[in-house]
C-alpha cells in the first residue's frame, strides 16, 4: 500500500495497513475502481467502502472541475497546487467521528491539462492511499490534517498565487482595509508558521492560525496561501479572493497607506456578506 511521508501524530482506527490489511485481501464491501486492476503486482489499496461509491465518484468530478479554476485565475504555474474535498461517511459504519471520511485529491505531479475525474486519488484522513494508480499529492497530508482537526472544513485548497505568496515570503498579514476583505475573510489574512513539506507541520500551522481567526485562508510562510471551505468551491472561491486582495492591497502600498476599516465596520459586513449576501436559500 502506498502511504505518505511519517506523520507526527498516532493513526487512527485506520492506521496504517489501511482497512483492507496489509496484504490488501478482497473485501466485497470495497470497490477498487479502475485504478486497481485485479492481479496487479503490489498490494493494491483497500478501495472505496461500497456505500460511499457514488459520493467519491461525484467528488472526483467536482474536484477533477475545480482543479481547472486553479490555472483559469492564474492562481498556479505548472503543477503547483491543488484542491481537495472531505467525503463524509457520517451516513456509513464509522462516520460518526469522522473517522470513517475519505479525500479526493490530484496526483502529485499532474500536468492540469491530464487531470480527470478517473485521474484523481481517494485517501483516508491518515493520508493513506484509498484508491488510485498514482501517488497523491505532495500537500496530502496537510489537507489530510486539515480535515481530521477541523470536522466543519468539507474543501482545501492550495496555490502558489504571486500576489499572496508575495505577502508570504515577507511574512506579513495582509490588512484589512478593503470591504471585499470584511466580506469573505472578517479581518485580515493571517500569516501561518514556516513549516516543510512532507509531514503534518503544514497541518499543523494552518489549523493553529486559522482556529483563531475568521479568515478562510492562510498565508505558509516562505511558501503560500492555503484557503479552506465548506466545500472545495468554497476554498477555490477563498483562493481566487485572496489573491485579488492581496494584489490590489499590494497596490494601494504603493500608492501610500491604505486606511484600515474600523472593527464594528468589519464585523457588519463580514454578517452581512455570510448570511445576506446572495440569493435567499430556494424554497
Ligand atoms: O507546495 C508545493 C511544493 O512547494 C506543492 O503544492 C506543489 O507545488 C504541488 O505539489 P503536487 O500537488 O503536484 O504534489
Amino acid at each position: 500500500m502506498s502511504t505518505l511521508p511519517t506523520t507526527t501524530e498516532a493513526s487512527g482506527p485506520t492506521g496504517s495497513a489501511g482497512p483492507g490489511g496489509p496484504t490488501g485481501a478482497a473485501d466485497p464491501s470495497r470497490s477498487t475502481g479502475p485504478g486497481n486492476p485485479a492481479g496487479s503486482p503490489t498490494a493494491p489499496p483497500p478501495g472505496v467502502p461500497a456505500h460511499l461509491r457514488a459520493a467519491v465518484d461525484a467528488a472526483k468530478e467536482r474536484v477533477a472541475a475545480l482543479h481547472a479554476e486553479l490555472p483559469r485565475w492564474e492562481l498556479v504555474v505548472w503543477t503547483a497546487g491543488n484542491v481537495s474535498e472531505r467525503v463524509r461517511a457520517a451516513e456509513g459504519p464509522g462516520g460518526a467521528d469522522g473517522r470513517g471520511d475519505l479525500l479526493v485529491i490530484k496526483p502529485s505531479g499532474l500536468s492540469y491539462d491530464d487531470i480527470t475525474p478517473e485521474s484523481m486519488v481517494v485517501c483516508d484522513l491518515d493520508g493513506n492511499l484509498v484508491e488510485g494508480d498514482r501517488a497523491p499529492s505532495s500537500d496530502t497530508a496537510a489537507h489530510a490534517y486539515v480535515y481530521r482537526h477541523m470536522p466543519e472544513v468539507g474543501g482545501v485548497v492550495h496555490t502558489h498565487s504571486t500576489y499572496a505568496t508575495a505577502w508570504a515570503a515577507r511574512a506579513e498579514p495582509v490588512p484589512c482595509v478593503l470591504t471585499m476583505m470584511a466580506d469573505e475573510f472578517g479581518g485580515d489574512i493571517p500569516v501561518g508558521p514556516f513549516a516543510l513539506i512532507g509531514d503534518d507541520s503544514i497541518g499543523r500551522g494552518i489549523v493553529e492560525t486559522l482556529r483563531e481567526s475568521r479568515s478562510p485562508a492562510v498565508l505558509m510562510r516562505n511558501h503560500g496561501p492555503f484557503t479552506i471551505g465548506k466545500d472545495a468551491r468554497s476554498a477555490v472561491k477563498a483562493a481566487v479572493m485572496c489573491e485579488e486582495v492581496a494584489r490590489t492591497v499590494h497596490v494601494s502600498r504603493q500608492l501610500g497607506d491604505p486606511t484600515r476599516i474600523e472593527q464594528s465596520d468589519v464585523d457588519s459586513l463580514y454578517t452581512r456578506y455570510q448570511h445576506v449576501y446572495g440569493q435567499p436559500p430556494a424554497r
